[in-house]
């Protein structure tokens, strides 16, 4: 394959050094988080989402706790503009949740968006982008550094003239492409815009970094992120944000090292849906931090449900494997991974017996499992499936769990040939009552 065409990240943009500490870090509170399903994973779709997905989505997401939500690009479509007004115009939107509403620089679109909030009762976010990176400069905007410079100041203005007076809206603003874009050139343009938005820790400008498209190791954009963290000017007027996406399949590292670096809020969809790859995952993001006994702020406990919703709005199924929700991520076919389940299981109900805690609520150290998987509303019958790869710790595990059935340690032994025998002559997974007949014909009663 030609790889010699390709250049790695150092050769495109310079990564300023920095005294780097995020390594030594730890996380141990929440981002904030900001869902951007409705717009940018609804940018992404091939049939974006009808009133009635984004309106379920948009409940779905309140349910959840989320507290800030981006709705939308209410200058792009009616339907877009129709449902910020229907937000703006109902009860649906809590006192203490956030709307964001998304815009390019351009005085029209702007002006669109401004209209689109009309009315909106609660906090107000309005986020504008323009992409800063050079090939987008040079190919896309076809602007240099000042011209563009220009240009984003022009739309910071219209957006301050149009909706400045307005106590209850904010101002964003992301340089899109961040991770190759130009150091000097992101603190320039977040100077002004902070100094032209009038930032004050009681009304902090927004500035998102995003990993547009993934280009390095998460290593680099942790550093990118801490270097912007030490250097902003006005750096207790910033909500410092991060917006990664997974075209290198490492989104979630990305955003996790940011937040080691300095990242205060993350943007990203649910269950990863987004341009190419997607945006980064943010129930991964979630879930990793619940498995490390740090409060996500968002209530993932009906897992399946979220699950149903999102594969409704998105019309995209979510992957068997696709972290804490897929299908079998809770599941073990093979032998020894199921004994230890199995045992596992055995010790965690007798240190809830020795001291009283209930099972719900004891550490968890159950091997192969990294959560317990009724935290997210799993049930217990598919942890252990059997086929020929299983063992019989496994075997004796689904007969007990589901039909009460204990063998003897020489039973189990005897019994695992017959169901290794049966999966290997059928080359198919062997179901609960499936070893339940063959355990009848083999000790010829139900125990
Ligand atoms: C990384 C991201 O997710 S960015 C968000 C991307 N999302 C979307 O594009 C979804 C919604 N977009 C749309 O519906 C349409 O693109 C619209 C309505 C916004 C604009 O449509 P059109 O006016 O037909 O323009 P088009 O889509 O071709 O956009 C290209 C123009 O916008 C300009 N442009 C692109 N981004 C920006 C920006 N952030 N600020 C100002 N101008 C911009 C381009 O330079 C180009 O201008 P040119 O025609 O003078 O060369
Ligand atoms: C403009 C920003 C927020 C974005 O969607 C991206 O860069 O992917």
């Amino acid at each position: 394959m030609p790889s010699h065409r390709y250049r790695d990240v150092f050769a495109k943009v310079p990564v300023a050094p920095v005294d780097r500490e995020w390594p030594d870090r730890r996380i141990t509170t929440a981002p904030l988080w900001v869902p951007v399903d409705l717009r940018d994973g609804n940018q992404a779709l091939a049939d974006p989402m009808d009133p009635e997905r984004k309106r379920r989505f948009f409940e779905l997401m309140l349910a959840m706790g989320y507290k800030e939500i981006e709705v939308g690009y209410p200058s792009a479509s009616q339907t877009d503009f129709d449902f910020v007004r229907l937000l703006a115009t109902s009860d649906l939107v809590p006192p203490d949740v956030t709307i964001v509403v998304f815009t390019p620089a351009r005085p029209e679109l702007i002006e669109r968006t401004v209209e689109s909030i009309a009315g909106m009762h609660g906090q107000v976010v309005i986020h504008m982008y323009a992409a800063t990176a050079p090939v987008w400069r040079d190919v896309v905007l076809r602007r240099t550094r000042d011209e563009l410079a220009s240009l984003i100041y022009a739309g910071a203005e219209d957006i301050l003239r149009l909706a400045g007076e307005q106590e209850n809206v904010r101002f964003q603003f992301s340089p899109e492409v961040y991770n190759l874009t130009e150091p000097d050139y992101i603190l320039e343009l977040s100077d002004q815009l902070t100094k032209r938005w009038d930032a004050t820790p009681q009304r902090p400008v927004i500035l998102n970094l995003p990993a547009t498209v993934e280009v390095a190791t998460p290593n680099v954009y942790a550093d990118q992120i801490e270097y912007m963290d030490k250097n902003l000017p006005r750096r207790d007027s910033v909500i410092l944000s991060v917006h990664p996406h997974n075209d290198r399949g490492t989104g979630v590292a990305c955003a996790e090292l940011a937040v080691l670096a300095g990242a205060q809020r993350v943007e990203g969809c649910i269950f990863g849906n987004g341009e190419r790859t997607g945006n980064v995952d943010i129930a991964t993001l979630a879930l990793n931090l619940h498995a490390q006994g740090v409060d996500p702020m968002v209530d993932f406990s009906a897992i399946d449900r979220i699950r149903e919703t999102v594969e409704h709005c998105t019309r995209m199924p979510i992957h068997p494997r696709h972290p804490y929700v897929g299908e079998l991520v809770y599941t073990a076919f093979s032998g020894t991974h199921q004994d230890a389940i199995r045992k596992g299981f055995a010790e965690h109900h007798r240190r809830a017996d020795a001291t009283g805690v209930p099972t719900s609520e004891l550490a968890w150290d159950v091997p192969y499992l990294p959560i317990d998987p009724a935290d997210v509303g799993r049930g217990y019958e598919a942890v252990v499936r059997v086929n020929s790869q299983s063992g019989k710790g496994g075997i004796a595990h689904v007969l007990e769990s589901s039909y009460g059935v204990r063998m003897s340690s020489a039973e189990e032994v005897e019994f695992a040939r017959h169901v290794q025998r049966h999966t290997d002559e059928t080359g198919r997974e062997a179901s609960a009552v499936e070893l339940k007949g063959l355990y009848e014909e083999v000790f010829g009663c139900s125990n």
